[in-house]
């Protein structure tokens, strides 16, 4: 019963983090729109239900890589106070590195699986 209750205070922090990340960040709010929009858009552009998985699959992961962005750049902001600092500046640029390799990658997949629609 303890472990159930632990359970449903952890998914209510992270509602709450979706609340926030809805209210505040706009990118976070884009990929999420993006998401959805792959699970309309690929099965209309023949798609079959494994190929849309991969690309809703790449999609989740940008957003993902942009959640854990922006739990960076919050938690560098807290430490260093509006100081600049050379290390959080890599520190955030990195972060930020992270999430457009995963961006790189999405329209990599959606590309290669559009292609192989186009000429099968
Ligand atoms: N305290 C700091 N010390 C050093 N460089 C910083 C510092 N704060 C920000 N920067 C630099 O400024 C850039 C922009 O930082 P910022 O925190 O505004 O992120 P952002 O990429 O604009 O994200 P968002 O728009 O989500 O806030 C960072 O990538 C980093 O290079």
């Amino acid at each position: 019963m303890r472990e159930i209750l632990r359970l449903m205070q952890a998914l209510q922090y992270a509602l709450e983090g979706l609340v926030y990340l809805v209210k505040e960040q706009k990118n976070t709010r884009l990929l999420m729109v993006i998401m959805a929009l792959t699970l309309i858009i690929c099965p209309l552009l023949g798609f079959s239900g494994f190929q849309t998985a991969v690309v809703f699959l790449a999609v989740t992961i940008t957003a993902v890589a942009e959640i854990i962005n922006t739990a960076i750049e919050i938690t560098l902001d807290l430490i260093c106070n509006g100081k600049f600092h050379p290390r959080v500046k890599i520190a955030k640029d990195t972060a930020s590195c992270a999430v457009l390799f995963c961006v790189f990658a999405s329209v990599v997949v959606f590309l290669i699986i559009l292609a192989q629609n186009i000429f099968a």
